[in-house]
């Protein structure tokens, strides 16, 4: 039996894929969640569906070219019609933590380009205030250390991110800090405020940015929410 989580995913990555119209430029998120809506992406090129698309990291690019999705870049459009991303966090607001698998970057930059941005996520995402996820934050590797000293005093319990005992590199060639503030209260404010420090790059925090959430359930279900 399919684990109840991929259950969920699969049906809130599905359910967002079906809202992509023919000749959109689309966005593709990074992660297990968007994984799905990739999949169904691909089965909709596949079926004749004319897009193009731009990916939010290189394995979605990588998955991508093996479905036969073709990819644009920002040097020949400059705008999408849609964007389709998980998420780590989804607030009540609709204000959302992302960045878990590294590639909030690149996310950020094709949800600020794109008409609408959907987000997609299992129901355990959804909750009533952002932080209970440490926010991950993509900082330049030059001076990290000192980074991580003024996101500590800002109220948050910082940590380098690792993989295998090595430190993490973004597909950028930077460094990801993940800092558990517990709550954030006022995204916008904490947004700005880590974006005043020298060395951070982009944070997690989408604020606002979000159009729809798709989330699903365990049973398979979704539940589409507007801002
Ligand atoms: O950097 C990764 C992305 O922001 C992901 O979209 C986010 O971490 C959610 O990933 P998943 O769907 O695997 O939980």
């Amino acid at each position: 039996m399919q684990d109840p989580i991929v259950i969920a995913k699969k049906a809130a990555g599905e359910k967002a894929a079906e809202l992509i119209r023919p000749g959109m430029v689309v966005g593709l998120g990074t992660g297990s969640t968007a994984y799905w809506a990739i999949q169904k992406i691909g089965a909709m090129v596949k079926q004749g569906l004319e897009i193009r698309a731009i990916a939010t990291s290189e394995a979605s690019a990588r998955l991508a070219e093996e479905l036969h999705i073709p990819l644009t870049t920002f040097a020949e459009t400059q705008q999408l019609d849609m964007d389709i991303d998980g998420a780590d966090e989804i607030s009540e607001q609709l204000d959302v933590i992302k960045g878990g698998g590294g590639a909030l970057l690149r996310e950020k930059i094709v949800a600020f380009h794109s008409r609408q941005l959907i987000i997609i996520a299992d129901q355990h995402k959804y909750v009533p205030v952002l932080g209970g996820y440490p926010l991950p934050i993509e900082v330049i590797p030059f001076g990290w250390e000192v980074t991580y000293n003024r996101l500590q005093q800002l109220g948050c319990k910082p940590l380098l991110r690792k993989k295998q005992e090595e430190i993490f590199i973004t597909d950028n060639g930077n460094y990801i800090i993940d800092c558990a503030f517990g709550t954030i209260k006022d995204p916008a404010e904490t947004n700005a405020a880590l974006h005043h420090i020298p060395g951070v790059v982009e944070t997690g925090l989408f604020v606002q940015m979000a159009h729809t959430v798709v989330l699903g359930y365990e049973d398979g279900s979704t539940q589409v929410l507007q801002r």
